[in-house]
């Protein structure tokens, strides 16, 4: 399971995607949120978008792996797929926040890599924040006021990416991808290839 948490408007949901066409190993988590659509964004690929009651249902029956409270609205992330991608061999790629890792991390913690992005700077986030051209100068303004309390959480990431260039980013983050299944604890079937190797020599 990796995670990509920043401050609105640091770059994830680019990164995802580019991640995603990138590497065929890896599925996006689709969260469920009560946030009205952007423009452009799909229902079922971006998120699945509910109402507050169809939200509830869902947390109280147990179909959610974790669930916050962003920017006045909720979000969760739907359980059974991520179980049905992790059974199947996949990794799971995941745009949550850092309450949402958090909760990941109570249940998986050996499953689970953090990674934090960072903007260059606040003028550089601000304007992200406005090219995105898809939020209201209210909103602007309210997730750059939160941006400062989300960095705070920065130290609770195992990785940290300053995403300057997207194309750079995307490298550091496969790189990332690739290091951590290379892990030994991560190779099934390594035990059995070794044994067969020096039962060979
Ligand atoms: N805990 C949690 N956070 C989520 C989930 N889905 C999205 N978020 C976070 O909610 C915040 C707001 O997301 P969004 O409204 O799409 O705006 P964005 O920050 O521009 O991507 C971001 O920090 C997301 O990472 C989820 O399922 N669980
Ligand atoms: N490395 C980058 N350099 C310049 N602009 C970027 C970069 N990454 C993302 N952006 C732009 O910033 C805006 C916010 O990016 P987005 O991926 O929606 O952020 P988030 O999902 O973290 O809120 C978008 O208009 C996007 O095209």
């Amino acid at each position: 399971m990796l995670v990509l948490s920043s401050p609105s408007g640091a770059g994830k949901t680019t990164l995802s995607r580019k991640l995603l066409a990138t590497d065929e190993r890896i599925t996006m988590s689709v969260s469920v949120t009560t946030r009205p659509p952007r423009p452009g964004e799909v229902e079922g690929k971006d998120y699945y978008f509910v109402d507050v009651p169809t939200f509830q249902r869902m947390r109280e029956e147990g179909e959610l792996l974790e669930h916050a409270v962003v920017f006045d609205n909720l979000y969760g992330t739907p359980r059974a797929a991520v179980e049905a991608a992790l059974s199947a061999g996949r990794d799971v790629l995941f745009d949550i926040d850092w309450q949402g890792t958090q909760q990941l991390g109570e249940s998986a913690q050996q499953d689970l890599v953090k990674v934090f992005l960072l903007p260059p700077s606040a003028a550089d986030l601000e304007q992200r924040l406005r090219t995105r051209a898809q939020d209201s100068e209210e909103v602007v303004h309210q997730r750059m006021a939160k941006a400062s309390d989300e960095i705070s959480h920065y130290t609770e990431y195992d990785y940290i990416l300053i995403n300057h260039e997207v194309e750079d980013s995307l490298a550091k983050l496969t790189a990332i991808l690739q290091a951590e299944r290379l892990k030994r604890r991560r190779l099934t079937g390594l035990s059995s290839f070794v044994k067969s190797l020096r039962d060979a020599l």
